[in-house]
C-alpha cells in the first residue's frame, strides 16, 4: 500500500481542508519569492494593510512579462511579512468559477496574482473576476469611463449597510464611498430601523418591500440612490419576488423584478444573482416582456465579454441551477 494521510476521529474536518490548503499555498509562494528575483520584487511591491498611504506607486510597466531581471540567487524570505502581503492580497475562486470546475462550495482555490492585488474594494464596484485554471480574468462588470479606478466588491454589495461594515473589519476597511456615506444617513432614521426590524423578525417580505418603496416615495429617493437602498435590501425583493402567495398580495403595488433588478445593477453592476433573478422572471413569462438582449447585457457583464457564446451558455446553465 501507498503512503497516505487519513483524517482521523469522527468529525470531518472541512475547515482543516482549508488550513492545510493555505499553508501549502504559502510554502509555494515563499519558495518562489526565495527563487526568483522578479517575483520577489513584485510581491514586495504588495501591501500588508498598513501605511498604505506611503507606498509607492510602482510603474505598471514593471509587471509586463518580458521585464525579467538575472540575478536569480536564492535568499531567505520574511514569513511574517510575507504572509501579511498574503493575507491581504490573495484571492478565492469565486463561487460561479468554482462551479465550473464542478467544485463543491467548501474548497475553493487560492491564489496570488499580482497587477489584481492593486484593485481597491468599492460598494458600488465596476469589476469582477472569472477564474479559469490558474488564469485570473479581471473584466468590466459594467461600462467603464476612463480615468475611472477599477474597483472589486470584497464585501458582499447585496447586502445592507451593518453587515458590509462588520465584513469590513475582516479587511481592515472602513468604507466611505458616496453609497456608504448616503446609507450611512438613512439607515439611521427610524422609518429604516423598523423595516429592518421588521425583516429581522420574519414580517412578509412583500410588506417589507412595500414599504421601503413607500418611504423612497416620500423621502423623494431617486436614480442611485434607489439603486443603493434596493441593493441593500436585495433578500426582501428577491424572497418577494420568488414567493407566489407574496406576489399575489403584493404584485401589483411593487416595482417589477426588471425595473428593480436594472436600478440595482446600474449602481453593483453585473450579479450572478441579478442574472438568475431576470431568468427566473424569463422562464416564468416564457420569454415574454422581457427583452433577451438585456438578459445577454447582463450575463456579459457578469462573466465578462470575451466569453463564447457555448461558454456562456453553459455559465448560465450553472447559474440557474446555482
Ligand atoms: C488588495 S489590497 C488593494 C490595494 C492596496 N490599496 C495597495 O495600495 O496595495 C487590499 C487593501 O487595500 C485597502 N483598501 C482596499 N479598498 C479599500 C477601501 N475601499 N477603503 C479603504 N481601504 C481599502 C485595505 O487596506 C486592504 O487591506
Amino acid at each position: 500500500m501507498e503512503r497516505s494521510i487519513i483524517v482521523g476521529g469522527v468529525q470531518d474536518l472541512g475547515e482543516d481542508a482549508q488550513l492545510a490548503m493555505w499553508k501549502n499555498f504559502i510554502h509555494k509562494v515563499s519558495e518562489c519569492v526565495g527563487k526568483c528575483a522578479r517575483t520577489r520584487g513584485l510581491v514586495g511591491l504588495l501591501s500588508c494593510g498598513e501605511n498604505e498611504d506611503e507606498l509607492e506607486v510602482p510603474d505598471v510597466g514593471v509587471f509586463r512579462p518580458e521585464c525579467v531581471e538575472k540575478d536569480e540567487v536564492e535568499v531567505g524570505v520574511d514569513m511574517v511579512e510575507l504572509v501579511g502581503v498574503l493575507d491581504v492580497n490573495s484571492l478565492t475562486e469565486d463561487a460561479v468559477s468554482a462551479n465550473v470546475l464542478r467544485r463543491g462550495n467548501d474548497c475553493y482555490g487560492v491564489g496570488l496574482w499580482l497587477l489584481p492585488s492593486f484593485i481597491n474594494h468599492s460598494c458600488c464596484p465596476n469589476a469582477r473576476r472569472l477564474h479559469v485554471g490558474d488564469y485570473l480574468v479581471v473584466h468590466a462588470s459594467k461600462d467603464l469611463k476612463a480615468g475611472e479606478e477599477v474597483t472589486f466588491a470584497y464585501l458582499d454589495p447585496l447586502c445592507g449597510l451593518s453587515k458590509r461594515r462588520e465584513m469590513g473589519i475582516n479587511w481592515g476597511i472602513h468604507c466611505k464611498c458616496k453609497r456608504c456615506r448616503f446609507e450611512g444617513e438613512v439607515f439611521s432614521k427610524v422609518e429604516i430601523r423598523e423595516i429592518e426590524i421588521g425583516l429581522e423578525r420574519g414580517m412578509d417580505v412583500g410588506g417589507v418591500v412595500y414599504k421601503l418603496e413607500e418611504q423612497m416615495k416620500r423621502w423623494k429617493v431617486r436614480g442611485k440612490e434607489k439603486g443603493y437602498l434596493r441593493a441593500s435590501f436585495w433578500e426582501a425583493y428577491c424572497e418577494a419576488y420568488r414567493s407566489e402567495r407574496a406576489m399575489k398580495r403584493w404584485g401589483r403595488r411593487i416595482p417589477s423584478v426588471e425595473a428593480v433588478v436594472d436600478s440595482i445593477s446600474d449602481v453593483v453592476g453585473g450579479d450572478h444573482r441579478l442574472l438568475k433573478m431576470l431568468m427566473e422572471e424569463m422562464k416564468k413569462s416564457s420569454g415574454a416582456g422581457l427583452e433577451r438582449e438585456k438578459l445577454f447585457k447582463m450575463a456579459r457583464d457578469v462573466f465578462g465579454k470575451v466569453v463564447k457564446k457555448q461558454a456562456m451558455k453553459t455559465l448560465l446553465e450553472l447559474c440557474i441551477a446555482d
